[in-house]
């Protein structure tokens, strides 16, 4: 038999073992999307007590997942990991209850596509907006999450005292040029803690920033500045 010959073989048989694994990984995230129909039961319960309209979506849990499978994975790098995960999650997600994505791009559509299918998965649909605040009135409804590009206009101004919505994420474009803020129907204490997005006044942002804090301005209107929030590990002390 020539080389060649042996070589097709050795692919046939890896290849019967790819395609097993990859029927065992599917059954594994059919079980895993089995699982959306109780978890939506279960919020719909919560929400007799708290905001029947809001999100389904929990960021805060996301991201301890994303972190977690980063730290036990042996080969994977973390983009990969994400990427994958987000995909399931927005599978998860449509099926506990659908929504869509209200995106208002003024400067960068294209990208604003892309970075909407990054960040909430391929599967949900993105409906174009004619104005920021048609995106924020959409994502008041809890059908929606806005996704607005930042650029033009203060629009996030308002957000500083929006009693129903919440900064679910922003997506920073590389440069700082097209990036937008994800916004939606959330309780604060439902967002994730390593970074968060604040509208704060000057004299507030100038006395964070002494404090040392990681704050940094991303947009500015008149006295109001949308800045980003990063916790940052205190620096260990150096031993004595
Ligand atoms: C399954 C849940 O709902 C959503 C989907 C998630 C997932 O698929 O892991 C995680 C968080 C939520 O955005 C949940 O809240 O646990």
């Amino acid at each position: 038999m020539t080389t060649a010959n042996t070589n097709a073989r050795a692919i046939d048989a890896l290849r019967e073992e790819i395609d097993t694994l990859d029927q065992e990984l599917l059954a594994l995230m059919e079980k895993r999307l089995d699982l959306a129909a109780a978890i939506a039961a279960a919020k719909s319960d919560d929400s007799k007590t708290e905001d029947a309209n809001e999100l389904l979506l929990r960021p805060a849990r996301e991201a301890s997942v994303i972190d977690r499978l980063g730290t036990l994975t042996r080969r994977i790098p973390d983009a990969s990991i994400a990427a994958i995960w987000r995909e399931l999650m927005a599978i998860n997600l449509q099926a506990q209850r659908p929504i869509e994505i209200a995106l208002n791009a003024s400067r960068h559509p294209a990208r604003m596509h892309l970075m909407a299918r990054a960040r909430f998965g391929t599967i949900i649909p993105i409906r174009e907006m004619a104005s920021p605040e048609a995106a924020l009135d959409k994502a008041r409804t809890g059908k929606a999450i806005a996704l607005i590009e930042i650029g033009e206009g203060d629009w996030w101004s308002g957000l500083r005292d929006d009693p129903e919505l919440a900064i679910i994420d922003g997506l920073l474009g590389e440069g700082g040029r097209g990036s937008a803020l994800a916004v939606g129907r959330l309780s604060p204490d439902r967002l994730g803690e390593d970074r968060s997005f604040a509208v704060l006044e000057q004299a507030e942002l100038a006395a964070r920033l002494g404090r040392g804090e990681a704050v940094c301005p991303i947009a500015v209107s008149g006295s109001l500045n949308l800045c980003v929030i990063e916790r940052v590990a205190p620096l260990s002390r150096a031993a004595a």
